[in-house]
């Protein structure tokens, strides 16, 4: 008998209330150039072919999703959890309950990162694919780094080898659960977990535009770029 092909999946946690972005609500769902920010993400990831299936966690008190994405291909859960790495966390659990394998590939990819662009997705996957590990996509530092007390400089931090991490997140699923679950709450990301087991992700280098809408200030910069792309 031959073994189970290895699948590729996405997960989008959505489930955050964007605090810092003071949109009067959960971000994710704040148009941004005649869309709410989500489903540009959703779009997205429908155009890479190689992905299997994407699964969207919400809030278990979300009640906004459904008024603005219609027409979804996407699993949607609510199993969002109090932070990001247990939205993900309870995301993987829900995978798992599906179908997905603990040796399929999951991308965990932010909702709030809407400008991604497929060419860049199928980019990590061609690098991460046949690595032992998984990786990520992220952008080396290019300014001078500051550490700060009260609002001053109390030191500049040496910037080599230094990178911005973005998203997606590519691992194997029982992987990033068994990172996750040693982890716990506080790491901000997939690869934190990853790291914490003694692995080493791949550093896969992206563009400037993968940022994360986060303050209030992204959401121009975001509309000004979806625009007047090509
Ligand atoms: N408990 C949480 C917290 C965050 N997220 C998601 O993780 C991504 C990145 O998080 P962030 O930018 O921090 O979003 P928010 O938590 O919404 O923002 P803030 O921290 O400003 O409240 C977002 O897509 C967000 O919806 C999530 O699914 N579950
Ligand atoms: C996952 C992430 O987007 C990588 O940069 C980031 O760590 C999320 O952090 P946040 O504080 O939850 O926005």
């Amino acid at each position: 008998m031959s073994a189970s092909p290895i699948d590729l999946y996405a997960l989008v946690p959505c489930a955050g209330i964007g605090e810092r972005a003071g949109a009067g609500g959960p971000k994710q769902y704040a148009a941004v150039a005649g869309k709410p920010m989500v489903r540009h993400t959703l779009d997205a990831l429908a155009r890479v072919a190689r992905l299997r299936q994407t699964l969207v966690v919400l809030s278990p008190r979300d009640d906004q999703f459904e008024k603005h994405v219609t027409g979804t291909t996407a699993w949607v859960a609510k199993v969002g959890g109090a932070s990001r790495a247990m939205t993900v966390a309870n995301g993987l659990a829900h995978l798992r309950e599906r179908g997905a394998n603990a040796d399929d590939w999951v991308l965990v990819h932010d909702a709030a990162r809407c400008l991604v662009q497929p060419a860049w997705i199928d980019a990590l996957i061609d690098a991460c694919v046949n690595d032992a590990v998984g990786g990520l996509l992220a952008l080396p530092l290019a300014d001078t780094l500051k550490a700060e007390t009260a609002g001053r400089v109390s030191a500049t931090v040496d910037r080599a080898r230094k990178w911005a991490a973005q998203t997606p997140q590519m691992f194997r699923i029982g992987l990033l659960q068994e990172a996750l679950a040693h982890a716990g709450d506080a790491v901000t990301d997939e690869a934190s977990a990853i790291e914490a087991l003694g692995h080493a992700p791949l550093l896969v280098p992206c563009s400037m535009e993968n940022f994360k809408i986060t303050w209030p200030a992204d959401f121009a910069l975001a509309e000004r770029l979806l625009r007047t792309r090509p």
